[in-house]
This record gives C-alpha cells, structure tokens and sequence, in this order.
C-alpha cells in the first residue's frame, strides 16, 4: 500500500487571497460542502483575528464538518491571534490551528525585524501557546523556500519539540527549484529528530509556474500533506492547484509512493463552483478543469483520439467528472473529425460526397474560428437542395425598460414576396419579440434552450444569440444569429431555427 498524503486545502484561506476573490461566510459554506463532498482531508477555513466575518466562517465550517475533516484556523506567531483562532474552533470536533513565522533572511530582517535565535524562541513560544488550546498544531516556516537550510532544521527541531503535529514547509515565493525543495524536505525528514511523528507539509506557489512540481517534489522526499488549492488561486500567481496535484499522485503513485483519498470525479464540479462564486474564471487550458483540457481541434490529434482516447488523452474525462472528450472543428481538421461529427449528425454519404463536403467545409472554416453543428447541418443542406429561406426578417423595433409595456414589431417577408407586420406585448423585449414571429409563421414549435454570448470584446461586442427549438415531432433544431443588439441577435435566431424546422419537414416530405 502506498503512502496516505493528506490534502489540505486552502482556497478559502490562501485561495481568497487571490485579488478580487474574497468570499463571504455563506459563500465559503457553499464551498466547503463541495470539499467535504470530495473528502478532502484538511480544510484551512480562514484567518480568524483578520476579520469578524473570517472568524464566523471558520467557526461555522468548523461545525459544519464534523468528523469529516481537520478545520484549519491561521494565525500568525501572536497571542492574541492564538487565542482568536481557539475561540472560532471551540466547537470543531478535529481544529487545528495554523501558526508561525517568516525564516528567511528576507523575512527575519526586513519584515520581522528580529534575530534567528528571536525567531526560534517565537516558534517555540506560539506552538506552546496553541497547544494550550488544541492538540493539533500545524506549524508553517514562512518563506522556507529562501531560508537558510541548517537554520530552518534547527527552527524545525525546535517546533517538533516544542509539540508541533505537522510542519509546514512554504515555498512562500515560488523561488525553488523541484529538485532543490525535494533535497530541503529529505534534509529535513534525515536530520530533524523526532519528525516521523510529525506530517511534513509542503505549501507551494506558482511565482515560476512551478507549484505543482514543488508539491510533488516534497511528497516524493517524504512529505505526507499537500497545502493546494482549487484552480490554483492564491497570492500572486497562485497555489499548486488541487485537481493538479491530485490526478499527478493518482497517476504517478507508485513512483511517488503516494496516495490521496479525493472523489476525483467532483472536481470538475468543484472547479466550476470555485469560479462562479469567485468570480475568477479558469483559463480554458488549464491542465485537469479547463475548457479545453480534453479538446481536440487539430486533424491528427482528432484521427487518433476517435481511433483510440488514449492516443492523444492520459487522463479519461469521466475519472475529473468532465462532460467527455471534445472533438472541435476547424480549419485544420481533417476528413475524420468531419466525418466522425457528420455521423454524430445523423448524416452518411459516400467517399466522393465526403470529398466534397470536405472542401465546402475547409472554405467556411477559413471564415470561422469554429464550425458549428448547424453550420454543418448549413453545409449538408446546401448540397441537398438549394436552401431557399421561407421566412426572412425584414425589421424588428421593440420599446422596453421599467416604465414600459415591452413590445416587440416585426417585419417578416415570407416564400412569396408578401410582408407581414405584427405587434406583440410580452413579459421583455425578447419574449415579445418571440411571439410576434409565432403569429407570422405558420407552424407551432417549443423554446428549448436560449444563450447568448460575446463573440467580440468591448461595448460594441457582437452578441451571438443560440436557440434549440423542437417540433412537435420531438426533433430538435437549431439556429443562431448575431448583431450587436442582443434582441436582434435573438429574433434572427428565432427565425433562423424555424426556417431549418420547416425546410427539413419539405425535405422529408419530398417537397
Ligand atoms: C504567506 C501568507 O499568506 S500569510 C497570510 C496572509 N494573510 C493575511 O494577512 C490575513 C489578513 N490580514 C489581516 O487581517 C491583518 O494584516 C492582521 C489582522 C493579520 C494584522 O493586522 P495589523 O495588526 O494591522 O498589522 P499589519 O497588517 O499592518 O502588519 C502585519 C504585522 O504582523 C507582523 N507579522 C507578519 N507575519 C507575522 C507572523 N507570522 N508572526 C508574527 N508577526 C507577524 C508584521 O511584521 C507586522 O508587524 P509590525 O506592525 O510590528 O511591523
Ligand atoms: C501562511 C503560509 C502557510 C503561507 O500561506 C505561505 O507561506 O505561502
């Protein structure tokens, strides 16, 4: 069996550290039952003398966890924070106070101002003194990353002796190398006496890009607890992020000797819960929760990955709980991504039809980022007839906004030439909008589903409206259309979805 390593997370203590990602106590609730759902081991719930709102939070995490986790209270190495942190733990059933101090010549001289033998009687001094309190004290040696080796040993022993449960071994600034933070941690587990007592911890951070090969480094020399955080946010550039460092011991354990206890599969979940309630989106490449993470967009890597997964993808989407792989077209895909997507369509054709869709496919893809299903479905029409537009907006004015009844005009010319304008109030401009075109055309259909996104930045974005609507058959169709007015935008869509609902009803209907 490999090595149990706990998994500390600190999204709601470092992780808020992030510019522009404070929580609230309710929010931080939220999150908190998302990493208890995941079995995370330890969770760092704040920094409770900063703030009444902190000290709530840690409190109320505290009760909420029960059994199921370590709740964590950070102080720095001051009575009066101690006595803070045990006040908001007192009815946790597993606390642990976090508590210490800067050990680097950075940190000893310009920002504590004190001596190295000052810092070891404070480190003795604030273990001792959360001790009174709990018996779980987790000690960290801030910016340890830069500290002098022989001198956080002896800090180390002093903190071990003094009762510490757990060492916390900081790369505060993302200063290390991987192999030079794993000599720091085997240094430390060789030559601090008494530490197979005690859980090495490794906090790391992402100054270098570095932080999750720290993480791993130290578990590889013998750390047994993770500090991370979800997506990787924190000070600066960040913590190692959880889902990184949880797939890397689940994919590499033997070679690291390490296990973790995480549902992966929630972390998708947890990933997107993180940044809803942040605010902090998560870049779309990053490794294990982005977008893009099991995307594939270019012709060689989609042949192999519709051959086999494996070829192009180590982790399966299913084990993080993302929706699958993802084959994205574009301008460099090939024959088999068009075909494999035509197929998922419902579409088969012979090699000489393939060939040709293929070309048609290359040119609107030169003209797109991305082609879409109903740009395929566009394509494939083309060829099967020539796809004549039975209704065609001509005009839409509305009148909206607190004061007014919304209402929505709108011009629709039809097959024949004849223009038909009709008024209709609705509960915004949009719904009106919807419903003055259902009075135009002369079939019934259900709103499925409605987005809108940017498609351009600024004020002046183009706004690209999606709509699925089914038939009464049950098929459902697409359409989509963009302007820089949102309603625009919508009742082009509308109107584009119901022309492709009756043309494919003529098409099967042989007409
Ligand atoms: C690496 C990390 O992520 S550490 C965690 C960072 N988190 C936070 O800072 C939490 C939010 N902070 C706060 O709410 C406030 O800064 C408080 C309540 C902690 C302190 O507030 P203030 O008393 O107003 O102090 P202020 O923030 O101005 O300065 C920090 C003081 O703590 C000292 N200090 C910093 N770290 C430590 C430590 N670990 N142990 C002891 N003293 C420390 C500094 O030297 C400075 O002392 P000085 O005023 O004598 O120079
Ligand atoms: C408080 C400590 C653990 C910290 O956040 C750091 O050193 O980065």
């Amino acid at each position: 069996m490999t090595r149990k390593i706990d998994i500390f997370d600190t999204t709601l203590r470092d992780g808020e550290q992030s510019p522009g990602a404070s929580m609230n106590t309710e929010e931080k609730l939220v999150i908190a039952q998302e990493l208890l759902r995941m079995h995370v081991d330890v969770i760092e719930a704040g920094f409770p003398i900063s703030s009444p709102g902190d000290f709530r939070s840690v409190q109320e995490i505290g009760r909420m966890a029960g059994d199921d986790a370590v709740v964590v209270g950070l102080t720095r190495a001051v009575d009066k924070d101690i006595d803070r942190a045990a006040e908001a733990l007192k009815t946790a059933k597993r606390p642990r106070i976090h508590t210490g101090l800067g050990v680097s010549p950075q940190h000893l001289r310009e920002k504590l101002r004190i001596t190295e033998d000052e810092c070891v009687e404070r480190a003795i001094h604030c273990v001792k003194y959360a001790k009174q309190y709990v018996d779980d004290v987790e000690f960290y040696a801030e910016d340890a990353g830069r500290a002098d080796q022989k001198f956080l040993e002896r800090v180390i022993q002093a903190v071990v002796n003094a009762g510490a449960t757990v060492v916390n071994i900081p790369d505060t600034t993302g200063y290390q190398m991987p192999d030079d933070f794993g000599r720091r941690i085997k240094g430390l587990a060789d030559n601090v006496i008494g530490i197979e007592n005690v859980k090495i911890s490794v906090h790391t951070h992402n100054d270098l890009g570095m932080a999750t090969a720290l993480a791993l480094a130290g578990v590889k020399n013998g750390a047994r607890q993770v500090e991370c955080t979800i997506n990787g946010l924190g000070e600066r550039a960040g913590n190692t992020a959880l889902e990184e460092v949880v797939m890397a011991i689940r994919m590499h354990g033997d070679e690291l000797d390490a296990h973790t206890d995480v549902v992966t599969t929630e972390l998708t979940r947890a990933s997107h819960l993180v940044s809803s309630i942040t605010g902090m989106q998560v870049q779309a490449n990053k490794a294990i929760v982005g977008a893009n993470a099991f995307a594939h967009s270019s012709g060689i890597h989609q042949d192999g990955v519709l051959k086999a997964r494996d070829t192009y993808e180590i982790i399966d989407p299913a084990d993080v709980g993302a929706a699958g792989s993802e084959i994205v077209l574009s301008a460099r895909s090939g024959h088999a991504a068009l075909k494999h997507r035509l197929a998922e369509l419902g579409y088969t054709f012979s090699d000489k039809e393939y060939d040709e869709i293929y070309q048609r496919f290359l040119e609107v893809a030169d003209q797109k980022k991305e082609v879409y299903d109903e740009d395929l479905e566009s394509i494939v029409q083309e060829r099967q007839r020539s796809v004549t537009s039975v209704y065609t907006l001509d005009a839409i004015q509305v009148v909206c906004g607190d004061a007014a009844v919304p209402t929505a005009t709108v011009t629709i010319s039809d097959e024949a030439g004849e223009k038909h304008v009709v008024a209709v109030t609705g509960t915004g401009p949009v719904d009106a909008a919807y419903k003055a075109i259902d009075q135009v055309v002369s079939t019934s259909c259900d709103l499925q589903e409605f987005s809108v996104k940017s498609i351009t930045r600024g004020i002046d974005a183009i706004g690209e409206v999606t709509v699925r609507i089914s038939a009464e058959d049950g098929k459902v169709y697409t359409g989509r259309g963009s302007d820089t007015d949102i309603v625009v935008s919508s009742a082009k869509a509308y109107v584009n979805a119901i022309n492709r609902m009756i043309s494919t009803a003529r098409s099967k209907a042989g007409k």
